[in-house]
């Protein structure tokens, strides 16, 4: 299906994408598109006129304009667990009414933003108490879409934190909540469990833990416990009174529903009026999706980008490279928000994807990045399409001198990754160092950059409450978009069901009240291994 990306590419393989920009004095222009605040540029690729018109008719021919007023208007879309998309009604709960199954789905979401509204301003102003007074501090237990999201944002929003201390625990593995807990007051802390199904063996685990730390530090479980959650039966097994419970639908799914009661702990931390500002930014780039037509698109061109360089360039990973260090949970998030929705190999209608479905997503903050792993991407052997990101303002005005220093940074590493250096420089520079001969070559030949290596950027004003929604609902749909372009589900989550179950039938050889009988011989011994010594 991708035979013309492929053939587009083969032929511009070799093209300097700097000559591009010799050629064109408007291609920083033409090539990059923007909304609001939002610039985003992907004028340092191979993408030309052609391959621009070869990805818009790819998308016109998936019908992604189609296929996106379907998620929006609640088409169940996701065939395989007959159920409607929509996150995108939680950041827009005063919309025109939506109907799911027969009934108007806005009227409960209202009713719950509320309650979420009233209850955070309670915890955050006092009124709502802990057995020791008012809160200190919140622990998020969650994990995967349950606990991402908002610790991501919760991070990324750091500078409009005037409510109680927020923590995330999702780990299973002890050290997590132990480390969390530690040094917390019982009497004082407020623990949000966070499960869309509340059945999460980590999440659980996780939960009872607390419960246990907090009644034997004189806490009061019954009033400093809360649930965001689909199954109030089992909320209410576990003990949360309904009044501190925040439902939401099956249509929500776990890596995109940090916009709903999900969020909770998020809106705890900054308050309502932000966190409002960051449903803004989301319901803002929804309208913008739905609206903006070809290359005006952002969501738009995010996935067609990406298309291009993973099913076009063959290149199977790319790098997500935010220049800030509020932002370091946001290659996580991506991390399940892209790949536990495209990483798929069978196509909506049941049959083997014959073509690559999503990349590997990875990255770390910048600068820290430039000192770990930006040797492979500027001089290894294979190519990393790299996705900056950053603001033009910090929040830290006094020390403005550090935010130029990054932006600079950031900027030197997409203008590097393109022009590279040639052997002919790179030996003129070890002629200004004295080398000669041999020696000069070899010294050479390893300050040889390749370059014409591809990036975008994403840059904004500053990352404020909006723009952070704007980023993940950005984000989000270019997930939907390149899920549509590869004809799969982007919105089931099947390939983690496996390994769970086996965890299950694990657990009691592990802990040795079951002999590891019909396992392998490497997992049984390895059992045993742990049994010896545990
Ligand atoms: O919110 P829950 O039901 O605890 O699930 C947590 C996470 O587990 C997953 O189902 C994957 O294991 C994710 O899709 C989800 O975000």
């Amino acid at each position: 299906m991708f035979e013309n990306l492929k053939v587009l590419h083969a032929a511009r393989a070799d093209r300097p994408i700097a000559d591009l920009f010799q050629t064109s004095s408007a291609r920083a222009d033409a090539f990059s598109t923007s909304l609001g605040d939002l610039l985003f540029d992907y004028s340092k690729t191979q993408i030309d006129a052609e391959v621009l018109a070869a990805l818009l008719q790819l998308a016109t021919d998936r019908d992604v304009a189609g296929r996106a007023k379907a998620m929006f208007s609640g088409e169940k879309i996701n065939t395989t667990e007959g159920r409607a998309v929509l996150h995108t009604a939680l950041r827009d709960p005063d919309g025109a009414p939506l109907v799911v199954d027969g009934a108007d789905i806005r009227p409960p979401l209202r009713e719950t933003l509320d309650r979420m509204r009233k209850t955070a301003n309670d915890v955050r102003n006092g009124a709502l108490t802990g057995a020791g007074g008012a809160f200190t501090d919140v622990v998020n237990i969650g994990i995967g879409g349950s606990d991402l999201g908002p610790a991501m944002a919760a991070l990324a929003l750091a500078p409009y934190h005037d409510g109680p201390k927020c923590h995330f625990v999702s780990n299973v593995d002890g050290a997590h909540i132990h480390d969390v807990l530690q040094g917390l007051d019982p009497k004082t802390t407020l623990v949000v469990v966070a499960s869309k199904t509340f059945t999460t063996i980590e999440t659980m685990t996780n939960a009872r833990t607390a419960r246990d730390w907090m009644t034997a530090g004189g806490g009061d479980a019954s009033a400093q416990f809360m649930a965001v959650s689909t199954a109030m039966d089992h909320t209410a097994t576990f003990g949360i009174p309904a009044q501190h419970v925040f439902g939401f639908e099956d249509w929500v799914g776990g890596r995109y529903s940090m916009w709903g009661p999900i969020g909770f702990s998020l809106m705890l931390a900054i308050g309502t009026d932000d966190f409002d500002g960051f449903l803004a930014g989301g319901k803002a780039m929804d309208d913008h999706f739905l609206t903006a037509e070809g290359t005006d698109n952002m969501a738009l061109m995010l996935a067609l980008v990406g298309i291009w360089h993973h099913q076009g360039c063959d290149y199977p990973t790319r790098a997500v490279l935010p220049y800030d260090q509020r932002l370091a949970r946001l290659p996580a998030y991506f991390q399940q928000l892209e790949m536990e929705s495209n990483g798929k190999s069978v196509a909506m209608d049941g049959t083997s994807l014959e073509y690559v479905s999503g990349p590997v997503v990875w990255g770390e903050p910048g600068t820290n990045g430039q000192h770990a792993f930006y040797q492979l991407i500027h001089q290894g052997t294979g190519v990393v399409p790299c996705e900056f990101m950053v603001a033009a303002q910090g929040h830290e005005p006094d020390l403005a001198h550090h935010h130029q220093l990054l932006v600079a940074n950031c900027l030197a590493q997409s203008e590097a990754l393109m022009r590279g250096r040639s052997l002919e420089e790179a030996r003129a520079l070890m002629v200004a160092k004295g080398f000669e001969g041999d020696e000069l070559e070899r010294q050479a030949r390893h300050r040889v950059f390749p370059g014409n290596r591809p990036s975008t950027t994403l840059i904004y004003t500053k990352l404020t409450p909006f723009v952070l929604g704007q980023i993940v609902a950005l984000y989000e749909h270019r997930v939907f978009v390149e899920g549509v372009i590869l004809g799969i589900n982007s919105y089931d989550q099947w390939g983690v069901e496996l390994g769970k179950e086996l965890a299950k039938s694990l657990e009691p050889m592990v802990s040795g009240d079951q002999p590891p009988e019909g396992k392998d011989g490497s997992t049984a011994a390895l059992i045993n291994y742990v049994r010896a010594r545990s």
